[in-house]
Parts: structure tokens; C-alpha cells; sequence
């Protein structure tokens, strides 16, 4: 057992310790020529106005700062590119761009900017006048789009925690309607645009990311299904698979996820870690809190069970279920036995892909990850 002995060890309040997260990148040029050819991580952008609340999104979500301390970060004055390596499945990185950034410079290569580029977050200030950042908006779409038309636009409504229920509503309306109609006239219509409220002072923010992340994840569908399988045949209402240190949810179940059960889930891996990092032992390794011993059981006093499975190294499994269900724990576990086999599967194609990305390009190469992906599935019918 370690107890922690010097003050930078404490956590800050409600967040992980600061040793269980990503590792930073580093500050780039804004033409970002030269360091960025090699990458070839999808990439997620954040853009928008200066003070939109870009880094403090980046910092909340991938580096558990908490939210009170972003207000003494300093404004970005380069890209600050973040590498978030943390499972097989969403490898991506992100790059944060200075609010002031000028397109029409010369020095901006947007070729390279975009052209790798999964997402784009747009993040508007809600609590400020927006009329020049969905300007700045347009101008982001048309230009991100003419070099790379399989962006996936994406825009944070952000700030809204200083915004009442009625406002918010009526905010994200004018601004849907506001920018549709920009493209309509610009003739770029054929752009999706799609809109979240966010606040770094709630789970809005981990619950948009998690929207946009799942995008960029081919094996989604394939997850979703092994979910559907898995809770249907164990009693369970509702599974998350959870990307632990940055809690956003790379797949759930197909039912409608509500926000209460998803902040429940993210508590409840706050839960696990901080207990974790206070009486477990520290090993050497990065995520010394959370392996494969993880797993914790939470009652709760309405008849309700929270189940904690570790999946693999970045990965958990938690669930919601009535008590009743939870009194056949041992198919439960069987099951999720059959599930992570199931899980490891679809992560073996992807590395198989991954080391035979040339043969991914023929035709034989795209065969080999279908029909392996249907194997997973196959695997999963042992669920009893
Ligand atoms: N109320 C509220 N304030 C926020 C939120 N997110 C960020 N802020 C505050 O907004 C201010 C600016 O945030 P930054 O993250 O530095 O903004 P930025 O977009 O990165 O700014 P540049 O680096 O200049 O481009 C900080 O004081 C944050 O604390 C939020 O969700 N709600």
C-alpha cells in the first residue's frame, strides 16, 4: 500500500491525480511545415475566437486539470499538438490553434492542416456577442472543406453553464439557423454541421467528445453490436465502454443514453481511480491505478447496481442494472468473459491492419478486416 508524500502527489478536488493522464505534445509553427508531414494519427482540430475556451477543453477532458484552474491558462499563441495514444482504437491527436489565427497568411498551410484532418471542433463563446466567430465559422467550413471534404464539422456551443435552460435552447437555435443559412448563401450546403451546448463545468463536455470520437471509430458498429449482445443476454439496461483516464465513452449500447446515467458511470471510474491511487500499489507503470484486477461493485439506494469490469489496459466496462440482475452475477461474468474475448478480437484486426496497411488498400486487405470483424461477433453468440 503507497500513500502519496508530497503535495504535488493529492489530486486536485474531483479529478485524477495528474500522473494518470496523456502525455503532452509540444508547441508547433502555425504553418506547421516540416513537423507535421510524418503524422499520420487522425487528427481532431479545435478552432475558434480567442478566450472560446479551446486549451481549457483540451486541459478538462485529456489532462484532468480542473475546470477553476483554466482560468489562469495564457493565451495559445502557437498550435500545441497533443497526442492522445491511449487505446487501439482512438489514437488520435489533437491540435490546438490560436484564436487569432489568419488564414490568408502565407505561412498557413492549410493542405497540410486539413488534409489529415478527422474532425473539426469549432468552439464559440455562448456567453459572449457570436456574430464575428460565426463568421469566423464560415470562413473555417469553406476553407477546411475545399481542401478536405470528409471533415466531420463539428461546433461547441460552450459556456453554457452561464446560460439558463430556456436560453440555451433558444442560443443553439439562432445559432443552427444563423449558420445554415451562411452556407446555404455561400453555396455550401452540402456541409454537415453538427451543434453540442458544452460547459467544462459539467459532463457536457466529455459527453460531446465522446460524440465526436466515435466517430472517427470504424470498429464502432461492430462495438455497439457487442454491446446489444452483451446487455441483452445479462439482464443489464445500460453498458458504456469507457476510455478510463479521459472518460469519454467510445461505445455504448444502443438504447438513448441520459445524461444522469452517463455522469453516474464517470463518477463512479473517479471512484475506482481515486481509491485506487490512495490504498493500491504503485508499480511502475504509466497507469499504475487502474489494471487488470480492476472491478468494483456500487449499490445504490434506489435498487440500482454499478459494475466495473476492467476490458483491457484503457478500457472499462461499466454498467447499470436493477439489484435483481445483479444476484446472477456469474452469467453476468461469463459473459462479459465472452465479451472482452470478443473486444481483444476486434482489437487484433485492428493491429493486423495496422502492420498490413498496404494490403488494407487492396481489395484482399479489406476482405481479411470484414471477415475478421465478423469473427468477433461469431465469438460473441457464445453469450449465454
Ligand atoms: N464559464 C466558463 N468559462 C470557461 C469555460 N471554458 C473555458 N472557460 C474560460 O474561458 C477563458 C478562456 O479560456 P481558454 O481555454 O484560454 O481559451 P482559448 O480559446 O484557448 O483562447 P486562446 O488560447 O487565446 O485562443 C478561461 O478563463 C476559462 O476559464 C466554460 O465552459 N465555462
Amino acid at each position: 500500500m503507497a500513500f502519496p508524500n508530497d503535495d504535488e502527489n493529492y489530486p486536485a478536488v474531483g479529478s485524477f491525480p495528474r500522473e494518470f493522464g496523456y502525455s503532452s505534445g509540444g508547441e508547433y509553427d502555425v504553418n506547421g511545415a516540416g513537423t507535421l508531414v510524418s503524422e499520420e494519427k487522425p487528427r481532431i482540430l479545435l478552432m475558434g475566437l480567442q478566450g472560446s475556451g479551446k486549451s481549457s477543453i483540451q486541459k478538462v477532458v485529456f489532462h484532468k486539470m480542473s475546470p477553476n484552474e483554466t482560468l489562469f491558462l495564457e493565451n495559445t499563441t502557437k498550435i500545441v499538438k497533443d497526442d492522445v495514444s491511449n487505446s487501439s482504437f482512438v489514437q488520435f491527436q489533437i491540435w490546438d490553434f490560436p484564436g487569432q489565427i489568419d488564414f490568408l497568411d502565407p505561412s498557413f498551410d492549410s493542405e497540410t492542416i486539413f488534409g489529415g484532418c478527422g474532425a473539426l471542433i469549432f468552439v464559440i463563446d455562448a456567453q459572449d456577442e457570436y456574430s464575428v466567430a460565426l463568421d469566423k465559422l464560415l470562413v473555417t467550413l469553406s476553407k477546411a472543406y475545399a481542401v478536405n471534404s470528409n471533415i466531420r464539422f463539428e461546433v461547441f456551443i460552450h459556456k453554457v453553464d452561464g446560460l439558463s435552460e430556456d436560453n440555451k435552447i433558444e442560443t443553439q437555435g439562432e445559432i443552427h439557423q444563423k449558420t445554415n443559412q451562411d452556407l446555404m448563401h455561400s453555396k455550401l450546403d452540402n456541409i454537415n454541421v453538427c451543434f453540442y451546448l458544452t460547459s467544462i463545468y459539467d459532463h457536457s463536455i466529455f459527453e460531446a467528445f465522446s460524440k465526436v470520437v466515435q466517430k472517427l471509430i470504424p470498429q464502432l458498429p461492430t462495438l455497439e453490436n457487442l454491446l446489444n449482445i452483451f446487455i441483452s443476454n445479462s439482464g443489464i439496461d445500460k453498458a458504456f465502454l469507457f476510455d478510463v483516464v479521459s472518460k469519454i465513452y467510445i461505445a455504448t449500447d444502443s438504447s438513448a443514453v441520459d445524461m444522469q446515467s452517463y455522469e453516474l458511470c464517470c463518477d463512479m471510474i473517479d471512484v475506482v481511480i481515486d481509491v485506487s491511487c490512495i490504498y493500491g500499489c504503485k508499480d511502475e507503470t504509466e497507469n499504475g491505478a487502474f489494471d487488470e484486477q480492476s472491478s468494483s461493485i456500487i449499490k445504490l439506494n434506489n435498487n440500482t447496481v454499478l459494475y466495473l469490469r476492467e476490458v483491457n489496459k484503457f478500457l472499462a466496462l461499466v454498467c447499470i442494472m436493477r439489484e435483481d440482475s445483479f444476484e446472477k452475477q456469474g452469467i453476468i461474468d461469463y459473459n462479459f468473459h465472452v465479451f472482452r474475448q470478443a473486444i481483444q478480437e476486434v482489437f487484433n484486426i485492428h493491429r493486423k491492419t495496422l502492420e498490413s496497411s498496404e494490403e488494407e488498400k487492396s481489395p484482399g486487405g479489406i476482405n481479411m478486416r470484414s471477415s475478421l470483424t465478423n469473427d468477433a461477433i461469431r465469438k460473441s453468440s457464445n453469450i449465454v
